[in-house]
């Protein structure tokens, strides 16, 4: 401990953590203090997540050691991390879905048992659902797996700053907003900044920036296993972030130039309520609004509809990237080629028979193009890093031939370098002919769209095209249900 700095509330000194072959951890020290947000940043896979299972007692490093509050601990794990008020909100949400959100409060809370649990945890996860996410909505009898994939993000987080008995010291966020919208994401970090102003300490792992840069006081890099800068918050830019991270920074102006669709034909349409749903030949088209306003359910429609025939197509006609990768997404005794082939097993085989040479240099190709951070794609899927296996789910739907690709916010958790690489392959495959269909519930990428529907309960309230696709715009028709 040096000079009159507040003692740790948890360090790590020269951590090692090897899975197989891979260093996921190479050396890495790092101490949080009470009282400050520590960004956490790197590419997918850098070893962001393993960091935080250490600090958070759910792994133990094969090298090095851990103190808290000035001691060095012989023996640290999960238990010992939350008496100690260490919580953690991780990237895979991870409540029971079958128990209601009061059931599941009773499970973190050990303390919360004996008669009359159920009135106090109640109280405890509303007051904290209250003070993060005002006005948030969600009924705490209310079964987990009911709610939306951005309702159970929102319990996560409340559950982790809940105190039961136990405060919440250090809470560690993994990326906790990849499925909000940008105004419960403000909610989230508004509360983050009170919470450290008032001596609390967060780490906040994000692949977007600016939440990072507008929320953090030190922020921290790693690459390859290892912390390669750690600098007060001020001291850094977008751009130096982004070198820092090892990607290379892209020139501003992602957004396509303006093309003439209007000969295009219309090539998937969908009626309900608002305004109809339709969308053209070489179109990008972006759903936008409030996260849970009928986005999802208007992709599934659009897939229903061009899915329903009694015979199996040789030729699919759309092809699906899921939201929820660990519920719709990704096949976890798999390994990462089968998950990658399964979506064009028709064009890989002949007579019935996969061609196994042609399956392995298509994975090949993808693993490249889009950075798949593996030694083997035969290994597992759940030997990826989150990130990587969201690249997986999109090289699954971006290598078949269906003409129509529908996206379910499927940048969640993806690397910033990577992100660039997608969108350029989405921007050609536009330009030669292929649709998209675009759930994001980041502004950024819903401007990268051609045209924008925007979803208010349920109904498509706004249509938004060329220039008028704007941030203001799309706020001022999420919320007042009218184009600005
Ligand atoms: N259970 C596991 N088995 C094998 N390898 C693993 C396992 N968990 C993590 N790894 C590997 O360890 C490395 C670090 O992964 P980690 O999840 O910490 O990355 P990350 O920085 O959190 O990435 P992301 O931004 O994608 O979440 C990766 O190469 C990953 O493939």
């Amino acid at each position: 401990m040096t000079g009159d700095k507040p003692k740790a509330i948890v360090e790590v000194a020269d951590a090692k953590v090897s899975f197989g072959a891979v260093k996921a951890l190479d050396g890495v020290t790092l101490a949080i203090r009470p009282g400050e947000c520590v960004g956490l940043v790197g590419h997918n896979g850098a070893g962001k997540s393993t960091i935080v299972s250490v600090i958070n007692g759910g792994l133990t490093p094969h090298q090095g050691s851990i103190s808290a509050d000035g001691d060095i601990l012989a023996h640290y794990g999960i238990n010992a991390a939350r008496e100690r008020g260490v919580r953690c909100v991780f990237q895979e949400l991870s409540l029971c879905p079958n128990l209601t959100v009061v059931e599941n409060t009773r499970i973190l809370h050990r303390h919360l048992g004996g008669f009359g649990w159920r009135k106090r945890a109640k109280e405890v996860i509303e007051r904290s659902l209250d003070a993060v996410f005002p006005g948030h909505g969600i009924a705490s009898d209310r079964s987990v797996g009911e709610l939306s994939i951005a309702e159970r993000q929102m319990v996560e987080i409340g559950m982790a700053f809940s105190d039961a008995g136990v405060a919440p010291r250090l809470v560690i966020l993994d990326e906790p907003t990849s499925s909000l919208d940008a105004s419960l994401a403000e909610q989230m970090l508004t509360y983050v900044r009170h919470f450290v102003a008032a001596g609390g300490s967060v780490i906040l792992i994000s692949h977007i920036l600016n939440e990072i840069l507008s929320t953090a006081s030190r922020i921290v890099v790693m690459k390859d296993g290892r912390i390669v800068a750690d600098r007060p918050a001020a001291d850094w830019t977008d751009q130096s972030l982004v070198e820092a991270m090892g990607s290379v920074v892209k020139g501003e102006a992602h957004r396509r130039a303006t093309r003439d669709l209007a000969a295009a034909p219309v090539v998937i349409e969908q009626g309900g309520r608002g305004m109809p749903f339709r969308a053209k030949r070489g179109e990008i088209v972006g759903l936008a609004g409030l996260a849970g306003h009928g986005q999802t359910r208007m992709l599934m429609k659009l897939h229903a509809a061009k899915t329903s025939d009694w015979l199996p197509r040789r030729d699919l006609a759309v092809t699906f990237v899921a939201g929820d990768r660990r519920l719709n997404g990704v096949f976890e005794l798999w390994s990462i080629l089968k998950n990658l082939s399964i979506g064009s097993l028709g064009d890989l085989a002949k007579r019935g028979v996969v061609n196994a040479a042609a399956e392995a240099e298509r994975g090949a190709d993808w693993k490249r193009r889009i950075d798949i951070r593996t030694q083997d794609l035969a290994n597992r899927i759940l030997s990826l890093s989150g990130g990587n296996q969201q690249k997986v789910l999109f090289a699954r739907a971006l290598s078949t031939r269906a003409p129509v690709v529908l996206m379910d916010d499927p940048m969640r958790g993806v690397d910033v370098g990577t992100k660039q690489e997608v969108y350029e392959i989405v921007r050609q495959q536009a330009a030669g002919g292929r649709t998209f269909v675009w759930y994001s519930t980041e502004m950024e990428e819903v401007c990268l769209c051609d045209r924008v529907y925007v979803f208010r309960e349920g109904a498509i309230v706004a249509e938004l095209a060329g220039g008028a696709v704007t941030e203001e715009n799309i706020l001022a028709a999420s919320f007042r249900g009218a184009a600005a």
